[in-house]
């Protein structure tokens, strides 16, 4: 199951969870108001999960592309940019989606008044990012998460970084999720 909260606005290391006091849960309702949509295929100790359940998203969706992410030093190229990169607030022209298959992890995004929530994954969760919401992706205190990446097409893994407010994919995220 999948945890959101509002964070607060202590600096400090990324990796912590930064609850407010006292904290301020978000729902999965609320991430879906933001165009952030959760599934869950659930994953064993071996790491197995059901990949009838998965391909039945990926054909729903048309993912038609997948691969996978390793964040650790040794199998990740240019780990320490990279991870750098991940944290600073960006958006996409395309949906961000990703399964945790192991370790954990934190995804930020924005809300509407432009406080953050953090979304903690774990093993099982799924996670799809709107295109043209800010967002921003951390490892944890375990320092650890391997993920499956999908992509409808041929994959851009562009980061936009903010401020990107006349992107096409932000004008148009804003039309569809947050008519400010
Ligand atoms: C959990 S996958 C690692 C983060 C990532 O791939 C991204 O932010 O694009
Ligand atoms: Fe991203």
């Amino acid at each position: 199951m999948v945890r959101a909260w509002y964070m607060n606005r202590e600096e400090g290391d990324q990796r912590k969870e930064h609850q407010c006091d006292p904290p301020r849960p978000v729902t999965l309702d609320y991430l879906q108001k933001l165009g952030v949509l959760y599934f869950e295929i659930p994953v064993n100790e071996d790491g197995y999960y059901d990949k009838e359940k998965l391909q039945k998203i990926r054909d729903d969706r048309g993912y038609n592309y997948e691969d996978v992410v390793d964040c650790s030093p040794t199998t990740l190229p240019n780990y320490d940019d990279k991870l750098k990169s991940f944290f600073r607030e960006h958006l996409h022209a395309d949906e961000e989606i990703r399964y945790c298959v192991a370790g954990s992890g934190y995804f930020d995004v924005r809300a509407e008044n432009d406080e953050w929530i953090r979304i903690e994954v774990v093993p099982g969760d799924m996670i799809i990012i709107p295109a043209g919401i800010y967002h921003r992706f951390t490892l944890d205190e375990k320092n650890y998460i391997k993920a499956l990446r999908f992509f409808c097409g041929d994959p851009v893994w562009t980061p936009v970084n903010r401020p990107a407010d006349d992107h096409a994919a932000r004008v148009d995220y804003l039309r569809k999720f947050q008519s400010a």
